[in-house]
């Protein structure tokens, strides 16, 4: 697979959840391109299917009609470790509640995700490279002053700072946020926009899930999901037209 950034596509997207006879339709036929660069914000009413088309963009499920696409390539249907593997090079996640390992400081939790991708060996032999590499991009994110300490010393901030360091770490072209700063207020909510905005001017793709129109204008691009498919009107427009 060329190892360009490529555009990202979801295409004729649909997802249901069923329970018994119960059946939620969600996604109705999305079509969606994501486009190496952008900062792109996915808005719309609750329950209107934001994160279950986030899983899809991110190979974390698949949909049950549509593809998602990688350039050229078709990327859902993929073999499940040939998925993951992809998933792990590509997608960077950041999460509303951080997802830290509450027992591990904060440089063990950058290390967690090159400890699943590498084998043990391979991982210890690299281990001094590695742990640089996380010191140094805890220090990006402003948390370099914090290596040992662990997640219930820190503030829901500086959790999801430790949280989008983590999903740097393996280098991925996109960063896919769930609510990124559903839980923070005011101005650590600001800290976090602006570090995503920073994260994206040195190149990395954003797509960020968010209920707030207002923060969604610190995108590039807005993409409102109704009634199961992306409304046509775009909100926003390109900050930085191609
Ligand atoms: N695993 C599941 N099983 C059954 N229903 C589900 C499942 N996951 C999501 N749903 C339903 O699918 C719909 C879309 O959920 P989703 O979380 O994608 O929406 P959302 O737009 O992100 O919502 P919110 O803004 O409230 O987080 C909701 O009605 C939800 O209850």
């Amino acid at each position: 697979m060329n190892e360009q950034p490529q555009p990202l596509h979801a295409v004729a997207v649909e997802k249901a959840y069923r329970k018994g006879e119960h059946a939620v339709d969600v996604l109705r036929g999305v079509n969606l391109t994501i486009h190496p660069g952008e900062f792109v914000s996915v808005v719309g009413q609750s329950g209107c299917g934001k994160s279950t088309l986030m899983h899809l963009l991110g190979l974390l499920d698949s949909p049950d009609i549509g593809e998602i696409r990688l350039g050229d390539d078709r990327i859902d249907h993929l073999p499940s470790r040939t998925r993951d593997r992809l998933r792990n090079r590509v997608f960077g996640f950041v999460f509303q509640f951080y997802h830290l390992l509450p027992e591990l400081t904060l440089l063990e939790n950058v290390l967690t995700p090159l400890m699943i991708r590498h084998s043990m060996p391979a991982y210890w032999k690299n281990r001094k490279v590695y742990r640089q590499r996380a010191s140094d991009i805890l220090d990006r994110v402003g948390l370099g002053h914090r290596l040992t300490h662990t997640p219930k010393e820190l503030s829901g901030g500086e959790m999801q700072r430790a949280a989008i360091a983590r999903a740097l770490i393996s280098e991925p072209q996109i960063l896919l946020a769930d609510e990124p700063t559903g839980n923070l207020d005011g101005e650590v909510e600001a800290e976090v926009i602006a570090l995503l905005r920073e994260l994206n001017a040195e190149g990395l793709t954003v797509v960020m899930v968010t209920h707030d129109d207002a923060l969604a204008k610190a995108a590039d691009r807005t993409v409102r999901l109704l009634r199961g498919r992306v409304e046509d009107r775009i909100e926003t427009p390109l900050r930085r037209a191609a």
